[in-house]
């Protein structure tokens, strides 16, 4: 086991979802996992229970900002598996594994998770009117600054019969990332999906209102859970309180949560180099160190883009982008940096896969 780690292997695992942690646990406290949240109340599933829990009086003393509370996906210790007699208490919050974070509304500086500990994010977006690239670099800058692995899921391919090209142009845009297709409407059209499912693994689902995503989650559980075509997040402008955003536990195992628009998200935190992967290495070859690629000598961006080798749209993509993530220092991979170190060099997960699309990448 390299990178120091010190841990012998797993010593607990969430009976609600089958995830594996690491580190000590505590007499007499159960893992459980936040499902959902209602402003200070959470919904923890405990093993085959459910029960509502608030955080203990010293989580909360001890915490020294928003992301030192618990959101959707986090593994946390409850005292109990049976809220009949009051509340639950979370008492704390495992180490994550990854976390989407966004500005917090109602206290500038300051961000908060979205959701935790997801390994794999489908990126979704349908082959009929959604489908359009640019947004798809968004989503992919959003994803990889996770610290979860992105997925380009393509839904509703019944609409389309050019499905094997648009397959191609995503894989020009998002080199190395896998790309599946998907349909809701079809016998066993989610099966694609299986690969990144399955115990002890955690998806998460994103894209723009409309593309199926609850539809396909709907499809993954076997029952109609979600409500699909209901109130659009858009309507309820200006009201920060509940967005949806769930985490469902899949009968056959594992863990999916519907994840919020880009809106909510925000691109505060997009890493933007490795979305734009090809763009980094010209870039590297720039007379200047810091060259913006607008009107320097010797820029070897514009250079690519004169001799055809880099699309002025992708150019135009990358600037447009740079200038709206605002490079505020915070990033969510430094954020949980800390606590995640221990975590990867036993699991290997994310690291791992991100070394690898590194390597496929090189080897084109
Ligand atoms: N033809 C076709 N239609 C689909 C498919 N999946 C979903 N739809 C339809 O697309 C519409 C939107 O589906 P939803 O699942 O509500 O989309 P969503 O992404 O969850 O949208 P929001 O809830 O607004 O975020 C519905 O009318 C679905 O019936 C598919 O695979 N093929
Ligand atoms: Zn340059």
């Amino acid at each position: 086991m390299g990178d120091g780690c010190d841990t012998e292997g797993p010593t607990a695992f969430c009976n609600a979802c089958g995830h594996a942690w690491y580190g000590e646990g505590e007499e007499g406290l159960h893992p459980g996992r936040v499902v959902s949240q209602y402003k200070d109340l959470y919904k923890v599933a405990v093993g085959n229970a459910e029960v509502l829990a608030e955080i203990s009086g010293k989580l909360r003393h001890g915490a020294q900002s928003r992301r030192d509370y618990p959101a959707v996906g986090d593994h946390v210790l409850v005292d109990r598996t049976d809220d009949a007699g009051g509340h639950a208490i979370i008492h704390r919050i495992l180490p994550r594994t990854s976390a989407f974070v966004r500005k917090d509304p109602g206290n500038a500086g300051e961000v908060q998770v979205v959701a935790a500990n997801i390994d794999t994010v489908f990126l979704c977006m349908s082959l009929n009117r959604d489908f359009n690239l640019r947004r798809l670099e968004r989503y992919l800058a959003i994803a990889w600054d996770s610290g979860a692995t992105p997925v380009v899921v393509l839904t509703k391919a019944d609409l389309c019969p050019e499905w094997e090209e648009r397959m191609e142009e995503v894989r020009r845009t998002a080199p190395g990332v896998e790309v599946v297709l998907t349909s809701s409407f079809r016998e066993e059209g989610w099966k694609p999906l299986a690969p990144y499912l399955g115990e002890g693994r955690t998806a998460a689902f994103l894209g723009s209102s409309g593309v199926g995503k609850s539809t396909m989650i709907n499809r993954l559980l076997g029952e109609e859970r979600i409500r699909t075509k209901a109130v659009r997040e858009d309507d309820d402008r200006g009201r920060h309180a509940t967005t949806r955003r769930e985490l469902f536990l899949i009968p056959g195992g594992g863990a999916v949560i519907d994840t919020p628009g880009m809106r909510e998200l925000g691109l505060e935190s997009a890493d933007l180099d490795r979305t734009f992967e090809e763009v980094q290495a010209l870039a590297e070859q720039c007379r200047f160190k810091d060259c913006t690629h607008q009107d320097e000598p010797g820029c070897a961006v514009r250079r690519a883009v004169e001799e055809g080798e880099l699309s002025r749209e992708r150019l135009e993509s990358w600037r447009k982008l740079k200038k709206e993530a605002k490079y505020d220092g915070l990033n969510a991979r430094q954020i949980e940096q800390e606590k995640v170190r221990t975590m990867f060099a036993g699991f290997g997960g994310v690291k791992n896969a991100r070394n690898y699309i590194k390597g496929k990448n090189k080897r084109k």
